[in-house]
């Protein structure tokens, strides 16, 4: 995926890569230049003016390589995030754009929660690991190689200090990394955990406020906190004890250096002076190669975790949306239902949750579903607009099995206003005309009519372009119950789902809701989830759900005479009325 991505901008990637080999070579180029300078230094054949003379070019030498890699890394920098922030900006929009190809089911299986930290936390690992790759990765090896074969060709008789240093570091950061591994990979569980408590507290907070649960919700949250404290505190101590063997190592190297070094210079001037400058060089490049295993050893582990991140990325794009749709001609269906022998289980769950439920709703007529709470009303009416698929049997729509009907059709042609009313952050008209995209000014008014949120609309000052807050918190419950009816009606469609949308309106309102709908819509087939048998005694068919099962179905008289389920919550409501 990442990869993928990269590929569109080869020419980014080519000027990183250049700058990059630019700034090793200026780094590498360096220590020849001081070895050059340290030679003329001891030369005892030149005269002070010639020295001046040879030192000043080699010093302008010197200057013009520092500036030619600050330039490079300058470059380099900016080339790395041009790449990192466009890459990881066409990774999101592709995950945004694969979650809304998503069926609700695929949603579910990831839950929202995890894919916003997919969408957010994951990504900026893999903007992360991308700049570092650009800015830092592919150079640590190159300026490794470039100042090992450099500093071995400069003193060639000190060959075994340098492997002695590179094998004591590789040691002590392959330690450090063993250790420090299991404290990064806490930290991605950690952060996940932080953010789901931080984000539900956040979005519950009314609730949170009512309980008056804030001292469990802060100690909740603590206690993930100080588990990260504790991994980070961790990490602290293994770079303290990191740091100073570093140290010791690079003394002891330029120690044994130097102290092997003079023993040339007792033993031959010449060759001393030829020596002295190397050794300045030399300690340059044992400097490069411990900074470029230690930079490699902190990168390998802090890219570690971005490939973690850019695999759970990858996972999400990787799945295929579980619902397919035929790529069929678009038709409006008429609003005939039937459910043959229909059983369905959530994904995940081992019992069905509806078991063969069979009936049909002709075109135009209006159907009440009643039942106790979690008898599987709601997802029964889910299944109609195909937010899930039924495990066995068959739904048909207009005579057509909805499985062979294309994505627009059903758009078209049904509307299912949830039990929870959800609006997005907007205007009223944005959340509106989620409903029908190309809506007037008079569709907006009917509907609004209709679901008798007209009252309340006309008597905001910016009317139809009032600012709806995050998930409609600046509204009702009854209103926003009201403005989602909107929303399911704008379209005309030609079958309308109410789950339990008209809870939070008074009676008298519920009763105009009704009395509009029926005037309106009147060859529409409006399916009434009720938790009230007074919401749907006027039904055409009313369907008595028990655990799952379709346990009668008729009109209210009959099934006051025939069934006992519906006896029972009939007798019930009406003793709570009186
Ligand atoms: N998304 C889901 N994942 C797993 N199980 C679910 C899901 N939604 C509902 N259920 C389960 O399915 C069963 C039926 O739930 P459903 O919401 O359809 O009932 P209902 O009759 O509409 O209830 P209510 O009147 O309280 O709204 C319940 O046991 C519920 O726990």
């Amino acid at each position: 995926m990442v990869f993928k991505a990269i590929g569109k901008y080869k020419l980014l990637v080519f000027a990183a890569l250049v700058t990059m080999i630019i700034q090793v070579a200026a780094a590498l180029w360096q220590p020849q230049y001081l070895k050059n300078i340290m030679k003329v230094m001891v030369d005892t054949t030149l005269s002070t003016n010639g020295k001046v003379d040879q030192i000043s070019s080699y010093g302008f030498g010197l200057i013009a390589i520092a500036v030619m890699g600050l330039i490079g890394s300058v470059l380099n920098t900016i080339a790395a995030a041009k790449i990192a922030q466009s890459v990881s900006a066409d990774i999101r929009e592709s995950t945004f754009r694969k979650i809304q190809s998503f069926s609700y089911e695929d949603v579910e299986k990831f839950s929202a929660s995890n894919l916003v930290v997919r969408m957010t936390n994951d990504l900026n690992q893999v903007q992360m690991l991308l700049m570092m790759v650009f800015q830092v990765l592919i150079r640590v090896p190159m300026l490794f190689v470039g100042a090992f074969v450099l500093s071995i060709m400069t003193m060639p008789q000190l060959w075994w200090i340098i492997i002695l240093m590179v094998v004591l570091i590789v040691v002590v950061t392959a330690f450090s990394m063993k250790a420090m591994g299991p404290h990064f990979m806490a930290f991605q569980t950690l952060m996940d955990k932080i953010n789901g408590i931080a984000k539900d507290n956040l979005r519950g907070s009314r609730v949170v406020k009512s309980f008056v649960q804030e001292k469990n919700q802060i100690s909740k949250f603590d206690k993930e906190s100080d588990e990260l404290f504790g991994h980070n505190l961790a990490v602290g101590y293994i770079f303290s004890t990191m740091i100073p063997a570093f140290t010791i190592i690079s003394q002891l190297a330029v120690f044994g250096a130097v102290l092997f070094i003079s023993t040339y210079i007792t033993d031959s001037v010449s060759v001393a002076t030829d020596q002295l400058g190397g050794i300045m060089s030399f300690i340059q490049y044992m400097m490069q190669i411990m900074f470029a295993i230690i930079m490699g050893g902190m990168m390998s582990m802090f890219a570690s975790r971005g490939f973690v991140s850019a695999g759970r990325i990858q996972e999400v794009l990787a799945t295929e949306p579980s619902m397919k749709y035929d790529d069929v001609p678009d038709e409006k269906l008429t609003g005939s239902i039937k459910f043959d022998d229909v059983s369905f289980a959530y994904p995940h769950d081992e019992d069905m949750t509806l078991k063969n439920i069979s009936f049909e709703i002709k075109d135009g007529e209006m159907v009440g579903i009643v039942g106790a709470t979690g008898s599987g009303k709601s997802t029964l009416a889910q299944l109609i607009p195909r937010l899930f698929d039924p495990n066995e049997g068959t739904i048909t729509i207009g005579g057509k099995d909805l499985k062979h009907v294309s994505q627009n059709s059903l758009k078209q042609s049904i509307s299912i206003v949830l039990q929870k009313a959800i609006l997005f952050s907007g205007t009223i008209e944005d959340n509106l005309k989620q409903g029908k995209t190309d809506a007037t000014e008079a569709d907006l008014n009917r509907a609004a009519k209709i679901a008798q949120a007209a009252e309340f609309i006309d008597r905001l000052p910016d009317r139809y372009d009032a600012e709806v807050e995050e998930r409609g918190n600046n509204f009702s419950g009854g209103q926003k119950q009201r403005l989602s009816i909107t929303r399911g009606v704008i379209k005309n469609p030609n079958i309308l789902i109410l789950d339990d949308s008209t809870s939070a309106l008074d009676a008298r309102s519920e009763k105009l809701v009704q009395e509009a709908l029926n005037q309106e819509l009147k060859g529409t087939t409006t399916i009434i989830i009720a938790q009230k048998i007074s919401s749907v005694v006027h039904a055409d068919k009313i369907l008595v759900l028990d655990e799952g099962q379709l346990v009668a179905q008729g009109t209210h008289h009959e099934l006051v005479q025939s069934s006992e389920v519906y006896q029972q919550i009939y007798d019930t409501q009406k003793a709570q009325e009186d």
